[in-house]
């Protein structure tokens, strides 16, 4: 056997929050921020003000590579995430994507009338971040686990629908009832281009890959098994069936009741949980020994202090039984105080060996 999971006693010692996903319950749970590459980081403003605009910086591979080790350097997490970006996906798929200053995405809506086949695939435009893994994984510190991502086909065809984000995401909701031929077709295109990209990631050099289903909550019981559950489980069967050894996460953010039925019906190998899930209940309700991902309140984490601690308290007797990485219970907010982060990492880590 070779390689840092050999289980050698003399080898190299196993990644932490590698070993996490696959199964391993540390007294003191690895970590790492989702979207902690970004902009409460004044050193990712001063890269992201040099390149003009978001897509620049993503496309540019040195600097998208130096984006994603930034929090690295400042923090020390466990985990560092490849930046990028999910919409990049239907951008491959052929469609037009453009990032309005200061309020979001862009992209050409589908609209009900549009034939799928209008849209020409260039998966050439995945070379540059598979470029950036590349270049991240050969400055990586070796104790690092490094994460690779894609949004799941739900949330992608949100976008790819209505053109940009939206409350209810509910231009996406009204074509799967009113055209679900059509919305099938939307959907296992995008499963095709997603299972090419995380390959393609994978190939490049992440050890781990998170599937982002930021819009899970917004759907109703059965179109929730028909267009999350579903096309979750098919990256995931995908996936295995070319790369067995690499742990897939799933974050079904709102799925609230229906996370057990999300991680059975997936076979996701770890499951995020958002802030809203009471994690007692969560240690209840999923499947014995699943490894959990979660699920401090963005927000507490702004008010930092004693609101800090006892959250993290609290999260952590939830999960001391199973496999379990520390994280937010979504996305870091641009105005979260640096010497909050650095004070939530200590707390966590006090009683690190
Ligand atoms: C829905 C979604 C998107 N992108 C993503 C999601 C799913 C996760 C979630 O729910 O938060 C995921 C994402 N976006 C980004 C990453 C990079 C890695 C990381 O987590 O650090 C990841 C994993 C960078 C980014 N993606 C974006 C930024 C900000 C761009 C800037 O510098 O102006 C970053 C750092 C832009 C983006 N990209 C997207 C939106 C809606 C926006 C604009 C609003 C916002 O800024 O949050 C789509």
């Amino acid at each position: 056997m070779t390689g840092p999971d050999a289980g050698l006693s003399n080898g190299p010692t196993p990644k932490p929050l590698l070993s996490v996903l696959k199964g391993a319950c540390p007294a003191v749970p690895p970590m790492w921020l989702m979207r902690q590459a970004g902009r409460y980081l004044p050193e990712y403003r001063a890269l992201r003000a040099e390149k003009g605009g978001f897509l620049e910086l993503v496309y540019d591979s040195a600097a998208a590579a130096e984006v994603t080790l930034q929090p690295l350097r400042r923090f020390g997490f466990d985990g560092a995430i490849l930046f990028s970006d999910i919409l990049i996906v239907p951008y491959a798929m052929g469609q037009h994507l453009w990032f309005e200053a200061g309020e979001g995405p862009r992209l050409a809506p589908i609209l009900a009338e549009t034939d799928l086949s209008a849209l020409k695939p260039d998966f050439s435009r995945y070379e540059a971040i598979y470029e950036t893994v590349r270049q991240v994984k050969a400055a990586l510190d070796p104790q690092v686990t490094f994460l690779g991502f894609a949004g799941s086909p739900w949330t992608i065809a949100t976008y790819m629908v209505a053109g940009q984000g939206s409350k209810d995401q509910g231009a996406a909701r009204r074509l799967a009832y009113q055209n679900p031929e059509k919305f099938d077709a939307i959907i296992n295109a995008i499963i095709d281009a997603t299972v090419v990209y995380l390959s393609g990631q994978i190939e490049a050099g992440v050890e781990a890959v998170q599937l982002f289903d930021s819009w899970a909550g917004s759907l109703a019981p059965l179109e929730f098994e028909r267009w999350v559950i579903q096309p979750n489980r098919r990256i995931v069967d995908k996936l295995k069936a070319i790369h067995p050894e690499i742990p897939v996460i799933g974050f079904p953010k709102g799925a609230g009741a229906k996370l057990a039925d999300y991680a059975t019906g997936t076979g996701v190998d770890a499951i995020g949980v958002d802030e809203t899930v009471d994690p007692h209940w969560a240690d209840r309700a999923l499947p014995k020994g699943l490894p959990v991902q979660g699920n401090l309140d963005p927000l507490a984490l702004i008010a930092g202090g004693r609101a800090v601690e006892e959250a993290v308290d609290n999260i952590r007797s939830a999960f001391a039984r199973r496999p379990h990485i520390f994280n937010l219970g979504h996305g870091i907010l641009p105005d979260t105080p640096i010497d909050h982060v650095e004070a939530l990492l200590s707390y966590v880590r006090r009683d690190r060996p």
